[in-house]
C-alpha cells in the first residue's frame, strides 16, 4: 500500500506554475471522438483519470498518443466500437462524457453507470432526460444503458440544476445534431466554456456557453484541430490554501484569476494577504487567519471542490467558522480524518462547523475521496508531527506528482510504500 508521509510545520513557500485542468482535460479529450480526424490536446495534466480516458478512446479504436510530456495527440478516424467497457466506466466520472460524442457521431452507445468520487448519489438522469429529447432511445437493462439515434434532433432543454457535467454531455451531443439545441440552466464553470471553445476550434457553432443559456448550432462534421486547456483552478487554489495554511509565501504562475474570484475573495476575509497581478497570484501569510463563514455553489459561486481543502485551514483559524455544502450531499468524509488530527468540527447535514484550535496534531489518516485527500495533505503539512496519508489514489487522480510539487516548495513529504 502507497502512503504519503508527511512531516509537518515548514512553510510551503516559493514559485511554482499550475497545470492544465483535469476538468477540463477529460471532457475535452471525450469530444475528440466526434472528429474525424486528429486532435492535439495541449498541457494535458498527466494524471490517472486522463490515463483512464487514453485507454478508453485507445479500446474504441482511436489512435492515441502522448506528444512529449503534456500535449495528448488523439485519431479518432479509425474508431470501429461504441461499447464503453465497463471495469473503465468504474474508474472514474468522466466516463459519462463518452455519451453524448460517441451517441452523436454514430448514432449508437453502449455504456455503464460511471465511477468517481463517492461524494453523493451522483445520478445521470439529466444527461439521459437531455439525450432523450435530443431524440435518443435509451434502454437501460442489467446495469448496462444503451443510447441509440438515426440522428440526433435540436431541441430545448432546461436542467433542473447546472450541472457541469450534464451541460457538457449535451453541448457535446448537440453539436453534431440537426438543428438547434437551447440549453438553459446551463452551468457556468470555466471547464464548460473552455470545451465549448475546442468545440469550435472543430467547427462546432455554439454560443453562450459560461452563461446559463447555451445555444449550440448542429453541424454535420468536426474537423481535427490543435488546441491548449485552461490551467486547473482547483490545483491552484489546492496549493495557495497549502501557504496559507502553513503561514508561508507562494506565488503560482499561470493561473486564471477570473476562474478564482470566489476562493480568493474569502482567502482575503481570513486575513491571508493575496496579490494578484495577470496570471500571477501570491499568498503571503504570517498571521493566525480569522474565521470564515462560506457555501459553496456552482460557478462563479466558491467550488465545492475547494470546500474541503479551505475547511482544513479553517481548523486552526482565529474562531468558528461555518461552511454549507450546497452541490454534493455528502461530501465531509474528510471531517472525521481532521478530528483524528484534533479538528473540532461537527456536521449536521450539509453544514459544518470548524471551531479553531491552536494546532493540529500528526496522525494516520485515510483518504477516501480526491479532495478530501487534498484537505488531508493540507493538514498533514500544518500539524505538528508526522501525518501518514492512505488512500493515495484518490489524490493521484486529481494531483500531478504532488510529492515532488510540495517538496520543490520545502515541504518534507515522501511517497513510500508499506
Ligand atoms: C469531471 C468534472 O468536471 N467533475 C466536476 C463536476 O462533476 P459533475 O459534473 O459530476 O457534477 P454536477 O455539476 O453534474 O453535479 C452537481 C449536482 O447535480 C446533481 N446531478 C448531476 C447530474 C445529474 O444527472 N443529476 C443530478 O442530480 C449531482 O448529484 C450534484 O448534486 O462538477 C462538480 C461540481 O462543480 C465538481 O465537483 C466535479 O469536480
Ligand atoms: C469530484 C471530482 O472529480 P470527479 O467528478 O471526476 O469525481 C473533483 O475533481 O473534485
Amino acid at each position: 500500500m502507497e502512503l504519503l508521509r508527511i512531516q509537518g510545520g515548514i512553510p510551503i513557500s516559493g514559485e511554482t506554475r499550475v497545470y492544465g485542468a483535469k476538468n477540463a482535460a477529460l471532457p475535452i479529450l471525450a469530444a475528440t471522438v466526434m472528429v474525424a480526424g486528429t486532435s492535439v490536446i495541449e498541457d494535458v495534466p498527466d494524471l490517472e483519470d486522463v490515463r483512464v480516458m487514453m485507454q478508453i478512446l485507445e479500446q474504441l479504436g482511436a489512435r492515441v498518443r502522448w506528444q512529449g510530456a503534456t500535449s495528448v495527440e488523439v485519431d479518432a478516424s479509425s474508431i470501429h466500437s461504441t461499447n464503453v467497457p465497463a471495469d473503465l466506466m468504474q474508474r472514474m466520472r468522466s466516463s459519462i462524457f463518452l455519451m453524448g460524442p460517441l451517441l452523436a457521431r454514430f448514432g449508437d452507445v453502449t455504456l455503464s453507470k460511471p465511477g468517481g468520487c463517492v461524494i453523493g448519489q451522483r445520478p445521470i438522469d439529466f444527461h439521459l432526460r437531455g439525450m432523450r429529447q435530443l431524440g435518443a432511445k435509451i434502454d437501460e437493462q442489467h446495469g448496462y444503458i444503451r443510447c441509440s439515434a438515426r440522428r440526433l434532433i435540436g431541441s430545448p432543454i432546461t436542467l433542473d440544476f447546472p450541472s457541469v457535467g450534464a451541460t457538457e454531455n449535451l453541448m457535446m451531443a448537440a453539436s453534431l445534431a440537426d438543428g438547434v439545441t437551447v440549453i438553459e440552466n446551463a452551468a457556468r464553470e470555466p471547464e464548460v466554456e473552455d470545451l465549448a471553445q475546442f468545440l469550435r476550434a472543430t467547427g462546432a457553432s455554439i454560443e453562450g456557453a459560461g452563461t446559463d443559456t447555451v445555444v449550440v448550432h448542429g453541424c454535420s462534421h468536426l474537423h481535427g484541430t490543435e488546441y491548449r486547456i485552461i490551467p486547473d483552478r482547483i490545483v491552484t487554489g489546492t496549493l495557495l490554501l497549502a501557504a496559507a495554511a502553513t503561514r508561508g509565501e507562494l506565488t503560482v504562475h499561470g493561473a486564471r484569476l477570473d476562474h478564482l474570484g470566489a476562493v480568493l475573495q474569502k482567502l482575503r476575509d481570513t486575513g491571508v494577504r493575496v496579490q494578484a497581478d495577470r496570471d500571477i497570484i501570491t499568498v503571503k501569510c504570517d498571521e493566525t487567519p480569522s474565521a470564515v463563514d462560506f457555501r459553496t455553489a456552482p460557478f462563479p459561486g466558491f467550488p465545492t471542490d475547494l470546500q474541503a481543502p479551505f475547511m482544513a485551514l479553517l481548523t486552526t483559524a482565529e474562531g468558528t467558522s461555518v461552511i454549507h455544502e450546497s452541490v454534493f450531499e455528502a461530501r465531509f468524509k474528510h471531517v472525521d480524518e481532521l478530528q483524528r488530527m484534533g479538528a473540532d468540527v461537527n456536521v449536521d447535514l450539509r453544514t459544518a462547523v470548524v471551531r479553531g484550535v491552536p494546532m493540529l496534531s500528526g496522525a494516520r489518516v485515510s483518504a477516501s475521496d480526491l479532495r478530501g485527500g487534498a484537505a488531508l495533505l493540507v493538514a498533514g503539512l500544518m500539524a505538528d508531527g508526522t501525518t501518514e496519508v492512505d488512500g493515495v489514489k484518490h489524490i493521484d487522480r486529481g494531483y500531478q506528482a504532488i510529492e515532488a510539487q510540495l517538496s520543490r516548495l520545502g515541504a518534507r513529504i515522501e511517497r513510500v510504500t508499506v
